[in-house]
């Protein structure tokens, strides 16, 4: 069942937050997105500048409009701003009784901005009666529990305010971390009893979270409405909200704090751009590669060290997965791995998925050393393929082994994910199927990008280093060396490829780039 949403809300013309963002997020999450404005509001990245009341009538109108034709599924309830409105919105709710009510009790924009009248406070109250969940930040929480500001400092006292919330209301009451301190940001769903679901996810080191208060709520009523249980809606919506968290800055809407990508998802390898690097797209176009096209130096730092191309076609290569690379290091995972405060969940989800991944690649690797003409590259490819076995066997030996790991791994997929049997199963038709160049130039990114990646978090090993037994194990100096003759098969395989198979090859090796970038990524939504 695809769910019918409602959002009643205010509008933002930037498309961040507001109804706007409710549309957005119903629809990622799987809804059908339907909306009713209440105030028209004139915002931007920097604030809000001008609050239009349309007539309460309007508002009342829109309602009767959607419910007497279309069956709710679910109301998610932002900015209502004024006495009138809550009161039309409260009397709309008597009649229709939707069975899930999502409410984002509105009161301040993340830009500091008041969103309601004083005196409409206490009627808002009175809609909680209606709310299967109600979702105020930490700021709202206080006002709501009559706290005073700044309070609530961390998430013990946020559970407890919301536990009160909860008894006084009889809803359950959204915990979110968003304002409270710490590297982690915990989400959670309290009942009068207590925390019925948790979740925790890194922060994200950002300015762009404008109207993440109105996308979680939204698509939380959304996932509630689709069946999910409360641990599996919070799970959801976490993992999405966070992502898209990570990817707002490339948006690169407004100069304040810009709004989130709510549909990473979709654009995840749809674009030919990034598969093939914008000076590439031409090149491919023409199905030729007589030369190792120019690559324009990227702007962006590089990490201390790299392995190096083994000549002009790696060379190409590299340059045009730089962004890629530099996009993986700055994902959240990676930088907190590199940091050492990557929970451990998100660790054991990694490892588990790293040892489900090792086992198909080990194969890609020995359909390979089968397709080789030459004896010595026959003998690399098997020797990485068995190489890949060890690491994997003393994954489970050693990491996967350990005891505080085990209640972990309870929690955390057991079978490939999307990402990882994605991944692969790209691998086995390239190493099976392809041309040898091209099932090479697929495989190569393990390598390159694994040891690039490694020597970048090495950097960051100490002596109190929590996974400092694992930053180790691809320092390995056998490592680079194989990587290095990875590097020069593929070198020497395009040098003797022909034109079309050269734009194959490169397009297999920066498939397998992003699929590298999706795989580490994959970590904080498992
Ligand atoms: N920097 C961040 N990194 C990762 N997740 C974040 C970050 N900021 C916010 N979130 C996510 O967004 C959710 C909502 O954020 P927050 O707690 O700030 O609520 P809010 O104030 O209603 O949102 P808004 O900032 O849109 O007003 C949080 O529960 C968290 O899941
Ligand atoms: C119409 C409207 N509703 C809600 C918010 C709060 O959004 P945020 O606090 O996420 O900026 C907003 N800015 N505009």
């Amino acid at each position: 069942m695809i769910p019918r949403v409602l959002s009643i809300a205010g509008t933002d013309p930037t498309g961040g937050a507001g109804i706007h963002a409710d549309l957005k997020s119903i629809s990622a999450a799987g809804g059908y997105a339907m909306g009713a404005v209440t105030a028209v509001v004139a915002q931007n990245t920097h604030g809000v500048t001008d609050i239009h009341y349309p007539p309460v009538e309007a508002l009342t109108a829109q309602l009767e409009a959607v419910s007497s034709d279309v069956q709710i599924d679910a109301v998610k309830i932002g900015m209502l701003g004024r006495v009138d409105y809550i009161d039309a919105v409260r009397a709309w709710l008597e009649k229709t009784a939707p069975k899930v009510l999502v409410l984002d009790p509105v009161m301040v924009a993340t830009s500091g901005d008041r969103l309601i009248d004083e005196q409409a406070e206490e009627h808002l109250r009175q809609l909680f009666d209606f709310a299967t969940v109600i979702t105020p930040n930490t700021p709202e929480l206080e006002i709501l529990v009559g706290a005073q500001r700044g309070e609530i400092r961390g998430v013990d006292d946020a559970v407890d305010a919301a536990r009160r919330l909860a008894a006084e209301t009889g809803s359950w009451v959204a915990v979110k971390g968003g304002h409270l301190e710490g590297s982690e940001i915990s989400n959670y769903l309290v009942s009068a009893e207590g925390s019925l679901a948790e979740t925790r996810s890194a922060r994200i080191e950002t300015s762009s979270t404008h109207g993440t208060g109105c996308s979680q709520s939204s698509a939380l009523a959304t996932r509630l409405a689709a069946g999910d249980s409360g641990q599996e809606a919070l799970d959801w919506v976490s993992s999405w909200l966070t992502e898209s968290i990570a990817r707002a800055d490339q948006l690169q809407v407004g100069s304040g704090n810009g709004p989130i990508d709510h549909f990473f998802r979709m654009r995840k390898f749809s674009h030919p751009e990034e598969l093939v690097g914008p000076s590439l797209a031409h090149t491919a176009v023409l199905g030729e590669l007589a030369e190792p096209v120019a690559v324009p130096e990227s702007q962006t730092e590089k990490p201390l060290q790299t392995i190096e191309p083994a000549g002009p076609w790696t060379a190409m290569l590299a340059g045009l997965s730089e962004n890629i690379l530099q996009q993986t290091i700055g994902d959240g995972f990676l930088t907190a791995l590199q940091r050492g405060n990557l929970s451990t969940r998100e660790f054991v989800a990694y490892q588990v998925q790293d040892a489900l991944y090792l086992d198909r690649y080990a194969r890609a690797l020995s359909l390979l050393a089968a397709k080789s003409p030459l004896q010595e590259e026959t003998a690399f490819w098997a020797g990485s393929a068995s190489n890949t076995y060890e690491v994997e066997q003393e994954l489970h030996r050693s990491w996967l082994a350990r005891r505080e790991v085990a209640d972990f791994l309870k929690t955390v997929p057991s079978a490939p994910s999307k990402v990882t049997s994605g991944y692969t199963d790209f691998l086995l038709a390239r190493a099976a199927t392809a041309d040898y160049v091209v099932g090479a130039a697929a495989v190569l990114p393990c390598f390159w990008m694994y040891a690039d990646i490694s020597l970048y978090m090495a950097e960051a090993n100490r002596p109190d280093h929590p996974y400092r037994s694992w930053l180790e194990t691809y320092q390995d100096q056998d490592f680079v060396l194989a990587t290095q003759k990875a590097i020069a098969i593929v070198e020497r395989l395009f040098e003797e490829a022909r034109p079309d198979q050269r734009v194959r090859a490169t397009r297999a090796y920066l498939e397998a780039c992003l699929w590298e970038r999706e795989f580490f990524q994959q970590a904080s939504y498992l």
